[in-house]
């Protein structure tokens, strides 16, 4: 029996092993994520993302390809930018897909994308809603924010000093009755020029480089504090920058997507995390 296939690959370093597995066969539990994702006892990631056909799935997608998303900790989520990115990379450069534009099936419904020449990669990520507001509390300190549903829930928090200075290592509190699922957490500075400075406390996985769904996020909640539900912006984020569009009921991501290596597991040791 051959091993199981494995890439891994990120974007703005928001890195993720993809699962090759067209007719859904592999058993991705919550034990085999974690493990995978463990950057000391695995390959390390912060997510994994599945390459499975919808139909194998008995989805309901006008795209052949479904996004199945994890995060670190096995959990799963709606959606991931950066991770629709990464898997339009792989999907064309593997052949498996021959269009640069076509369409991919998420949790959070069908995302069509377009793959650029030079490899980065445009996601339409449907409606940045504007659901409120609340506040996170970083080691002691208060932040209010405006929470964002982009598929999968955000709160945005303007932070008036750098948030290079923020000391994101703990999971920051967030007011469970308001994100019973749990909530991404972003901090932002805004440069002025249609540009802002982002950093993020994933939830699922901590600290990350960069998010996508994040990134989305962070612009409509600034559009939405000046008043305003649309706009572009430029997004710097530590693994680098994407490009982020929003429109009333519509929003685009753009971003790199970077294919790294590939493998195969040790069968072994998949076997024994079940
Ligand atoms: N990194 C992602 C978001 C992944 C899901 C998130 N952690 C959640 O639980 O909602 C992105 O690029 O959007």
């Amino acid at each position: 029996m051959g091993g199981i296939e494995f890439l891994k690959g990120h974007g703005t370093q928001n890195d993720f092993v993809l699962l090759p597995d067209p007719d859904g066969r592999l058993e991705l539990t919550e034990a085999r994520v974690a493990a995978l994702c463990d950057r000391q006892r695995g390959l390390g990631a912060d997510g994994v993302l599945r390459v499975v056909r919808s139909a194998a799935l008995g989805v309901e997608s006008e795209g052949e390809w479904f996004m199945d998303y994890r995060n670190a900790d096995g959990s799963i989520a709606e959606m991931c930018g950066n991770g629709v990115r990464v898997f339009v990379r792989y999907l064309v450069d593997s052949g498996l897909v021959s269009e640069r534009d076509f369409v991919i099936g998420t949790r959070a419904g069908d995302r069509p994308v377009r793959m650029h020449a030079d490899g980065s990669v445009t996601v339409l990520m449907g409606p940045a809603t504007i659901t409120g507001t609340s506040v996170t509390v970083v080691a002691g300190r208060p932040f209010s924010g405006v929470a964002v549903n982009v598929g999968n829930p955000h709160l945005v928090s303007v932070a008036e000093d750098d948030v290079d200075e923020l000391d994101l290592r703990d999971q920051p509190d967030f007011d469970s009755d308001v994100f019973p699922e749990g909530v991404n957490l972003e901090f932002i500075n805004l440069l002025g020029d249609n540009a802002l400075k982002m950093r993020v406390h994933e939830r699922g996985v901590g600290e990350t480089r960069s998010c996508g769904t994040g990134t989305v996020a962070a612009v409509a909640a600034a559009l939405h504090l000046a008043g305003t539900d649309t706009g572009e912006a430029t997004v710097d984020i530590p693994g680098g920058r994407v490009v982020v569009e929003v429109r009333r009921g519509s929003s685009t991501l753009t971003g790199p997507a970077e294919i790294v290596a590939r493998g195969e597991l040790d069968e072994a040791w998949w076997a024994g995390l079940a």
